[in-house]
């Protein structure tokens, strides 16, 4: 399949971007250079968000009927092109290709159920005297700046990109370094849909130049930003000195809560999955730090190692793959260095614990039991394929532990205590909690994080309110 070409999307136009430099994409499981890109500028960066405003006032106008048709042919154009997009995703991002297909299919899905909600955004009549009309009226934003990660650039396009337009509001989007090749073929999916020029424009470049100029433009009125919680905190600076309203979905350290009276065999299968065959495990929300009640302890860490050691790891055409590579040798260095720092510290290796072939940034799936606290690993997101197993004494022992990080994104906990599993949903800092499972969360949940997992949610009503402003209007009649 044809690699695109990779081009700018600015006010309506496909075209070369005008900045100095000019980058590489690479297949991270072969490390084959797959294209080039001339990186954008500072003027594409203003004609873009030019461009979303006119397109804004034009997208505002339409009924929220007409908005939903509209992005349904999008939907629709996503679903056809499922192949080239997943492809594209798959060699860019290293995931096998059924999980690419798989996230392009739930993309459309999101699409769709955001353009339904964008026909419900009411707002509220205030009940007052007589001859005084008092209304909250919601109205579309703007433009929204939408700024992604490489490990669902397909997911998070439809979450940022399809929110913000079935509110009504008009996206200048930054592509990932990593896979802009997706970001192009699935845009390409917005443009032919025949939306208004200018409505989605994509920019591609140096983040560090891109993501400031974007945020400062006074046209952009929120910026959602998906990333590490280090860029997001200086997204979050930058958007306090321009008062722009933000959504930051940030990094995670998922814990686990395997209770006394757990189904150990339902939560490996559930946990292996969630933890290796997700993009391997490069995902916020994969389950990281299992806390194990002594009693099972032993049990668990025997079954959970026996299953992570039968995992195909390789390339994401090849047959029968479960997990990919890494997307970058950093990220592989970066796992390596936790896995050896965890091992001085008395961590016992159980699988993995090493690099795979010699081409591509392939590196095994690793499980480490009795992880000392502090073991950096237990500390720092690995976003990598490791799994780390400690065990707890009492319940409030092991919440004490899953809380006590910085991060607050997903939780899991399996039990089949009704009593255990209240008190976990009540005493989790965590924006999401998973019982029993650790299947993804549907279009109509609220996704996101509290502490340094970031603030504002993407997904259900309270994503699409996200990309709506408030306005109060008292009116006197007589
Ligand atoms: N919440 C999530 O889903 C993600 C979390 N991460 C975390 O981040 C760590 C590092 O991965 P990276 O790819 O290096 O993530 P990162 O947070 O550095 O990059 C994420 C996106 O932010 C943009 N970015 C990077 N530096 C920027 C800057 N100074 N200003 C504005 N935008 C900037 C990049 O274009 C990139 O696509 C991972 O190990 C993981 O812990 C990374 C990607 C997604
Ligand atoms: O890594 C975090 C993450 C991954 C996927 C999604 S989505 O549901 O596909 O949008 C959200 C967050």
């Amino acid at each position: 399949m044809l690699y695109p070409q990779l081009r700018q999307l600015i006010a309506g136009e496909w075209r070369e971007g005008r900045g100095d430099d000019v980058r590489v994409v690479v297949n991270p499981a072969t490390e084959e250079v797959l294209g080039r890109y001339r990186c954008a500028s500072d003027d594409d960066v203003d004609q873009a968000v030019a461009g979303a405003e006119q397109a804004f006032a034009v997208w505002r106008a339409r009924s929220p009927e007409q908005r939903q048709i509209d992005l349904h042919r999008v939907a629709a154009l996503i679903r056809e092109r499922v192949d080239r997009i997943a492809h594209l995703l798959a060699s860019e991002g290293g995931k096998p290709l059924h999980d690419a297909r798989r996230e392009v299919l739930r993309s459309a899905t999101i699409i769709e159920w955001d353009a339904a909600e964008g026909r419900r955004l009411y707002g509220r009549v205030i009940p007052a005297e007589p001859g005084m009309h008092l209304e909250a009226m919601r109205e579309p934003a703007g433009v929204v700046a939408a700024l992604i990660a490489w490990n669902f650039p397909v997911g998070f396009m439809a979450r940022k990109v399809g929110g913000a337009l079935a509110a009504g509001c008009a996206v200048v989007l930054k592509s990932t370094e990593e896979t802009p090749g997706t970001c192009v073929a699935y845009l390409e999916c917005f443009v032919d849909a025949g939306l208004p020029p200018g409505l989605v424009s994509l920019l591609i470049g140096d983040p560090t130049r891109i993501a400031p100029r974007l945020v400062a433009a006074p046209a952009v009125r929120v910026v959602s930003f998906t990333g590490s919680t280090a860029v997001g905190k200086a997204i979050g600076k930058l958007c306090a000195e321009h008062i722009k309203r933000s959504v930051l979905e940030l990094g995670g350290h998922a814990p686990v809560l395997v209770c006394e009276d757990a189904d150990i065999e339902k939560a490996v299968t559930a946990l292996v999955g969630a933890k290796f065959l997700n993009n391997a495990g490069q995902v916020c929300v994969a389950p990281t730090r299992m806390f194990v009640a002594r009693p099972r302890y032993t049990e668990f860490c025997e079954a959970f190692a026996q299953a992570v050691r039968g995992l195909r790891v390789g390339a994401a055409n090849e047959d029968d793959v479960q997990m990919g590579p890494l997307i970058h040798e950093r990220r592989r260095t970066a796992i390596e260095s936790l896995v050896q720092d965890a091992q001085s510290r008395g961590a016992k290796l159980l699988a993995g614990g090493r690099r795979i072939g010699t081409r591509g940034f392939f590196y095994a799936p690793t499980v480490l039991a009795d992880v000392p606290v502090e073991a950096r690993a237990m500390n720092e997101e690995p976003f990598g394929p490791l799994a780390l197993i400690a065990s707890y004494e009492t319940l409030d022992e092991g919440l004490r532990r899953a809380n006590e990080l910085g991060y607050g994104l997903a939780a899991y906990a399996f039990t089949e205590s009704a009593r255990s599993a209240r008190l976990i949903a009540e005493r989790i800092e965590a924006g999401m909690l998973s019982i029993n499972h650790c299947t993804a969360a549907p279009p109509g949940a609220p996704f996101g994080g509290v502490k340094d997992s970031g603030h504002g949610r993407e997904g259900g009503p309270e994503g699409l309110l996200e990309f709506t402003s408030m306005k109060f209007v008292s009116h006197k009649m007589y």
